[in-house]
C-alpha cells in the first residue's frame, strides 16, 4: 500500500512514522507540503511535529500548505488520512476533524508514556488489537482536546471517540486522545504510535495500529 508522509517545515516525527509504516509493510513516501497531488497514495499521514514553529497556534498555518487541497480531496475521496499529533491539530485547524486542540489543562510540554482505552475495536484503526488497554507515548504542549457538547453527542452515538486517556493527562473533554470524522476515514490522535513499534524501544504497542490500518485496506482492495 503507498502511504504519502507530508512533511511540513518543523516537522519532526516524518522519519519516525517513514519507518513505522516501513517496518509493517507499507511502501511509505515522504512527501514535501508543496506537493499539490496526492491522487497516487493509498492512504495519507500528517506527523508530528512543530509545523511553521506553531506560531498562532499549532496547525494554525499548515492548514494552508498548497498539500492541504490534497489532503482535502483525499479525505473526500473516502481515502485514509491519519494525522498524528501536530498532524492531528493541522487536521482539526484544516476542519477535516471536528474539535480543537487547546494548550494543556496544566500548561507545559508533557513528554511520557500513557494508558489509552480502546473505545472501538472495529475500526480501521483498532481491528487488529486483541487489548483493550494499550501504553503509547504522548508529546505535546498542545493536546487538550475540545469540543462542544452537541457535537460530542453526535462524536459518542457514532462511534467516533476510538482512544480515550485511562488517566486523563492534557484535560481533553470526555478523556478523548483519539477521534475519527463522521466517515471513520480521517483519523486523528495526540498520542504517537509511530514511536511504540521497535522492541527495542521496550513498546510495541503502536503496531496493531498500523497493521489495522494495512488489513482494512487491503480489505478494501480485495473488494474492488
Ligand atoms: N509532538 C508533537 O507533534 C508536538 C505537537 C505540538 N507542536 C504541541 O506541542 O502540542
Amino acid at each position: 500500500m503507498k502511504a504519502a508522509v507530508i512533511t511540513f517545515p518543523g516537522s519532526n516525527c516524518d522519519l519516525d512514522l517513514f519507518h513505522a509504516l516501513a517496518d509493517l509493510n507499507f511502501e511509505p513516501t515522504v512527501v514535501s507540503a508543496q506537493t499539490t497531488d496526492l491522487s497516487n497514495y493509498d492512504a495519507i499521514f500528517l506527523p508530528g511535529g512543530f509545523s511553521y514553529g506553531d506560531y498562532l497556534r499549532s496547525g494554525a498555518i499548515a492548514r494552508f500548505a498548497p498539500v492541504m487541497a490534497a489532503v482535502s480531496q483525499a479525505a473526500a475521496d473516502g481515502k485514509i488520512v491519519v494525522g498524528i499529533c501536530n498532524g492531528f491539530q493541522i487536521l482539526t485547524e484544516a476542519g477535516l476533524l471536528p474539535g480543537q486542540l487547546f494548550g494543556n489543562a496544566q500548561p507545559g510540554f508533557i513528554c511520557d508514556e500513557v494508558d489509552l482505552l480502546i473505545d472501538n475495536p472495529e475500526t480501521a484503526y483498532t481491528n487488529a488489537y486483541n487489548d483493550s488497554r494499550i501504553k503509547i507515548p504522548i508529546a505535546h504542549g498542545e493536546g487538550n482536546y475540545y469540543v462542544d457538547s452537541a457535537t460530542l453527542a453526535q462524536m459518542e452515538a457514532n462511534h467516533q471517540i476510538i482512544f480515550r486517556y485511562a488517566d486523563n493527562p492534557n484535560g481533553s473533554v470526555a478523556d478523548i486522545a483519539g477521534i475519527t470524522n463522521l466517515a471513520g476515514n480521517v483519523f486523528g490522535m495526540m498520542p504517537h504510535p509511530e514511536r511504540a513499534v521497535d522492541a527495542i524501544t521496550g513498546n510495541t504497542a503502536g503496531q496493531p495500529f498500523f497493521k489495522s490500518i494495512l488489513q482494512t485496506l487491503s480489505m478494501a482492495v480485495g473488494r474492488k
